[in-house]
């Protein structure tokens, strides 16, 4: 074949220069889908291939076509240009510098990651096409943007580097040492043994990379002498040290195992062979995955039933929150198509662009009608009058919180980046911040259910439905809040009674235990009314320990504790502590969700 495209070189200019392109496609091009953006890198001939080859694959009539020629032998008749035309979101021609494809591409996930967002860059495509030399360059734009101050406030920056070879998975931080992707009790996926390297240069960043890089397993293939034969992910996992209960935000860079044509398999022996089928599996596994994600996002009211494929490999499987419809975090994912536009290498560069074209899930656009109960019909004007009415006192300012978002595109900040800004007005506490979250979040939740349930206006009787004055209380006392009226004008260490829920620094009384952090607890009885039998967590006597006046200032309380949920609490009615007013810092609302069975901190 390649005999024949040489002989025929000359026919196939002349072809490609009289070739004329078929106006772009605009239904391929209707529609957005701002979690995943599919793009494809076209890179520059090598010079052993532009002196024997011409180039096949070019940027097509838009910013997100390509077009790929093909020379094809005729029965009858000279050689014929067989012409095909592919959409993705966006296309970068061999000109394309890294800088650019990041500048488009990955650097908007840096901030998203930076405020506790979760992105992935995958690199796809045929061996020898630039996977790996445009993940390698995209890792030290990152760390640039990272490291070099421009992003507002402290963080710390870990980075794990894994390879993937079949199912067996090697920490490239550590000398190729075997490690194991567990799922612990809580649906989480761990790198067990694996090594976190806490980064603060640019330079420390540089020296971990370039050292797993030299360590990636290679095997000679017919394509490129140091094709990598594994998955390569990069994990960059940023922690906010000011809000310790948020989670993290994660930044995943994945340089895939090259994809080989049948062709090029020809020579391997059986062990390289079931090695390639093992990555056109995982391969394809991914591709379920990514579409299967993108689907159900686009449908959130058939998200619980949307089936994704991601324990069908290790590469799913390490990257299951990616992928698990059931995460509520969204995953913000960059695609890299990577093309060799070699003529010889045509066929394995349209399966990389079907492959590419695969991946986009089209959302069509629609137009939504505002509803004061649905935040996702809101638009930044109807936003900001929610926020300025319901975020407590002080009021959080609505411009620092949402500048020019609107509802939707509040839903889908990441939580820790909503109670960083909640946190930038002055004045607000972090469960303030934590309990507007909370209440905006479920106003959403509710909102799903809508449907099912009375309206606000039929709860508060508005519309002239009949409502029990006994129900009505039942509700408010879901919450830990006072329920007597005028109750929040009195000081709130002059009103303690049982349920209500303090925020507590328990130096003292933990004094030979390093438990220095906020704790919460929820009053149960003053020291000097319980039996004398009773002891606290600790294992002394309850009553002992007030001055038997009660006037002690000090009350049995039981614990609070974070639940697996962000932004929940449990109660652990077992174990209890003697609370010391002094030791209080305030009051805090929490209200129990039937839903969840879980407390959430309220206003
Ligand atoms: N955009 C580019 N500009 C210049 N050279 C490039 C570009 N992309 C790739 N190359 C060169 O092409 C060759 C193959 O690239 P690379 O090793 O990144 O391919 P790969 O897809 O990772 O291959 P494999 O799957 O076998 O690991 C390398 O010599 C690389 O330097």
């Amino acid at each position: 074949m390649e005999q024949f495209l040489i002989d025929n070189t000359e026919r196939y200019h002349a072809l490609v220069a009289a070739f004329k392109p078929r106006p772009a496609d605009k239904k391929a091009q209707a529609g957005e889908n701002q979690d995943i953006i599919v793009s494809t890198r076209i890179r520059p001939m090598l010079t052993e291939e532009e002196t024997v080859f011409p180039a096949s694959v070019f940027v097509g009539n838009s910013a997100s076509a390509v077009q790929v020629h093909e020379l094809k032998k005729s029965v009858r008749g000279p050689a014929a240009l067989n012409s095909s035309s592919y959409t993705v979101d966006q296309v970068f021609g061999p000109d394309a510098s890294t800088a650019q494809v990041y500048e488009s591409l990955v650097h908007p996930l840096v901030p998203w990651a930076w405020g506790g967002g979760l992105g992935t860059v995958f690199s796809y495509g045929q061996t020898g096409s630039g996977k790996t030399f445009t993940v390698s360059g995209l890792e030290r734009h990152v760390a640039e943007t990272l490291m070099n101050g421009s992003l507002e406030g402290e963080r710390k920056i870990h980075i794990t580097i894994i390879e993937l070879a079949g199912t067996q998975v090697y920490d490239l931080l550590n000398s190729r040492k075997q490690i194991s992707i567990l799922e612990d009790s809580l649906s989480q996926v761990q790198l067990a043994g694996a090594i976190e390297a806490c980064v603060t240069t640019k330079d420390e960043f540089a020296e971990f990379i370039e050292a797993a890089a030299s360590l990636r397993r290679t095997a000679p293939t017919q394509k490129n002498d140091t094709s990598s034969r594994s998955h390569a992910i990069c994990r960059i996992r940023i922690q906010n040290p000011t809000l310790p209960s948020a989670e993290d935000g994660l930044l995943y860079l994945v340089d895939l195992a090259g994809s080989e044509a049948a062709r090029d398999r020809t020579g391997h022996d059986s062990k390289r062979m079931a090695e390639a089928r093992d990555i056109n599996k995982s391969l394809s596994t991914l591709k379920d995955c990514i579409r299967g994600r993108a689907l159900a996002d686009a449908d959130s009211t058939k998200k619980a039933k949307a089936y994704v494929p991601f324990r069908q490999s290790t590469l799913t499987k390490t990257l299951k929150h990616v992928f698990d419809p059931a995460s509520t975090r969204i995953c913000k994912t960059v695609v890299i198509a990577c093309v060799n536009p070699c003529l010889a290498d045509v066929k394995a560069s349209i399966n990389t662009l079907r492959y590419a074209e695969l991946l986009r899930v089209v959302v069509p656009k629609r137009s939504i009608e505002y509803n004061a109960d649905v935040p996702a019909t809101w638009n930044n004007d109807q936003l900001k009058k929610w926020i300025d009415g319901n975020s407590g006192t002080p009021a959080i300012s609505s411009t620092i919180l949402a500048p020019h978002e609107t509802g939707p595109q509040l839903l889908r900040l990441p939580i820790p980046e909503f109670l960083q800004r909640c946190l930038e007005t002055a004045d607000v506490s972090p469960e303030q911040a934590q309990a507007f979250q909370t209440k905006f979040w479920k106003l959403h939740v509710d909102s799903q259910h809508a449907k099912s349930k009375p309206s606000a206006a039929a709860a508060s009787g508005e519309s002239g439905f009949f409502v029990d004055p006994l129900m009505q209380r039942l509700e408010r006392l879901n919450c830990s809040e006072d329920p007597e009226p005028g109750a929040d004008a009195i000081p709130f260490k002059q009103r303690i009674r049982p349920g209500m829920v303090v925020c507590w620094y328990p130096k003292k009384y933990f004094q030979n235990v390093n438990w220095e952090n906020k704790n919460y607890a929820m009053i149960l009885s003053s020291v000097e009314d319980v039996g004398e039998r009773v002891c606290d967590i600790k294992g002394d006597k309850v009553r002992e320990q007030g001055g038997g006046d009660g006037k002690s200032g000090k009350y049995l309380a039981c614990t609070i504790l974070p639940a697996i949920l962000p932004g929940a609490y449990t109660l652990q009615p077992w174990q209890q502590a003697v609370v010391d007013l002094e030791e209080v810092e305030s009051e805090v609302l929490m209200e129990y969700d039937e839903a969840t069975r879980y407390l959430y901190m309220t206003l």
